[in-house]
């Protein structure tokens, strides 16, 4: 399988090599050239495989010869081997349509454990291979930095700077970033800066010639192509426990940089039967303006309760474009030229067409989550963070025949967004034993301005050069 660029002029790499390069040199995403596919006969007999294994039948045709299938099973194992629940993303039935797909197992309580831990293995291995390093710059609104910190903390040849919005982050969140004291694990709290302001921090550093000269740049944020892989396996997961290959389900996904949505429209591309995937968006909803109008036009980020999710500017929505505009990179790169200098774009008619014949959207107020809060709390006896309670709003607003389950995917664990939760039930939600005296630890941050030069200063003074 080889991977090529969203915006057409970059090299193609193979998986290994698009791995490693997060961002592809022409500012673009890397995509496979082409979707693999399953029959139905084959994925039904998937129908029961233990989590690791059926993430290496779904990553396979990914990963292509950069791993044997005994090495990617034996990855596989020990990235979800640290999960806390034997499923390791289990399925709950809130009522008769309604299911809730618990993400947040992993070691640091949000559903981007599932591609980080695999992410981490990924490096180590590759890396492995020759004598290059590897330096990790990453955004973060509070749930990649401290999954993608846990899962490279004291690896070798792997430096990690993750930069965040200084207080737009839960403290829970927070403090799993900063109280990692391993030597190469640095933070970076940006002083009036919003996620997407770091986002542009880190994309321009992979294109800025001066670092990527000195320093090999990694990415851990859902830019980097196997981020989403590794997602596309859950998907799988649910819809074989409903009655996939025959029978259809939706999907209800809080959305934010579109990466999760997107590995769910990998998963019908595969072959996955998909009623609908519901892009469930906070007021910070350019994903919802654009799938519902058209309008891509950059909004002011409005703080929020649920702050994962605070973007408005969504890195993956590129790959879509790419995908159902007829995967014409030079004409996409143009359309994001135009979107970087102007803050605005419209979708094509192709664009708007190809998205909405698997694509919904609704958006959330702070109402609308708060009550998703209580209805789960009071009807089902569960408690969800804010960021699933806006993906449960939409699944139960959503406007879908009764007898097609509706998966929302619970993308974190309540005990990280404890006063939200509180607010709404009355209950405050424990932090699970696993995370530990999270609150007793040392923490080590620095506080830069959101100026690029201060930053990539402050990286060129710290990570390793190429070797
Ligand atoms: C808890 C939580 N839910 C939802 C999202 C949105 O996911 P995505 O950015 O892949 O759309 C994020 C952040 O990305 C998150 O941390
Ligand atoms: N919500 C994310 C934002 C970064 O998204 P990513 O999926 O592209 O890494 C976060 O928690 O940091």
């Amino acid at each position: 399988m080889d991977y090529v660029s969203t915006r057409g002029s970059a090299p193609s790499l193979d998986f290994a090599g698009a791995t490693l390069a997060g961002l592809a040199s022409d500012g673009g995403l890397y995509v496979p050239r082409e979707w693999p596919s399953f029959s139905t006969a084959e994925i039904a007999a998937m129908a029961g495989l233990p989590y690791a294994e059926l993430a290496q039948r779904i990553m396979q045709p990914f990963v292509g010869d950069s791993l044997t299938p005994e090495k990617l099973l034996e990855l596989t194992t020990a990235a979800y081997g640290r999960f806390a629940h034997k499923a390791v993303t289990p399925l709950e039935q809130f009522d008769e349509q309604h299911w809730l797909l618990e993400l947040f197992h992993g070691p640091t309580l949000a559903f981007k454990d599932v591609a980080l831990q695999l992410l981490g293995l990924l490096f180590e291995e590759f890396l492995g291979r020759g004598d290059q390093n590897l330096t990790i710059v990453g955004a973060t609104s509070g749930d990649t930095g401290s999954a993608a910190i846990d899962a490279v903390a004291g690896r070798a040849k792997v430096d990690i700077f993750m930069l965040h919005p200084k207080g737009r982050v839960s403290d829970v969140q927070r403090r799993q970033m900063t109280t990692v004291l391993a030597p190469n694990v640095h933070n970076i709290a940006i002083e009036d800066a919003t996620f997407d302001d770091a986002q542009a921090i880190v994309k321009r550093m992979f294109n800025d010639a001066a670092m990527t000269s000195r320093f090999n740049i990694g990415a851990v944020n859902s830019i980097n192509w196997a981020r989403l892989m590794a997602q596309v396996v859950y998907y799988f997961a649910a819809g074989l426990q409903l009655g996939a290959p025959h029978r259809p389900v939706a999907f209800s996904v809080p959305t934010g940089n579109f990466g999760d949505v997107f590995a769910g429209y990998v998963a019908a591309k595969m072959g996955l039967p998909i009623a609908k995937l519901i892009v469930a968006t906070n007021v910070n909803d350019i994903l919802h303006r654009a799938l519902s109008t058209g309008d891509y036009s950059q909004g002011t980020v409005t703080p929020t309760a649920a702050p994962s999710m605070d973007i408005q500017v969504s890195s993956n929505f590129e790959r879509l474009l790419f995908d159902v505009g007829g995967r014409d990179g030079l004409a996409l790169a143009a359309q994001m030229h135009g979107f970087e200098a102007s803050k605005a774009m419209q979708l094509t008619n192709a664009q708007r067409e190809g998205a909405a014949s698997l694509f919904a959207s609704r958006r959330a107020d702070t109402d609308d989550m708060s009550q998703a809060i209580r209805w789960a709390w009071e009807n089902c006896a569960e408690l969800i963070d804010p960021h699933t309670a806006i993906g449960l709003h939409a699944a139960r607003v959503a406007d879908l025949p009764r007898d097609v389950p509706i998966v929302t995917l619970a993308t974190a664990h309540p005990a990280k967004f404890p006063d939200a939760v509180e607010r709404a039930t009355g209950q405050r939600p424990e932090l699970p034993a696993r995370v530990g005296d999270l609150f007793d630890r040392e923490e080590r941050c620095v506080d830069l301005p959101g100026d690029y030069d201060a930053i990539a200063e402050y990286v060129a003074a710290h990570a390793v050069p190429k070797i």
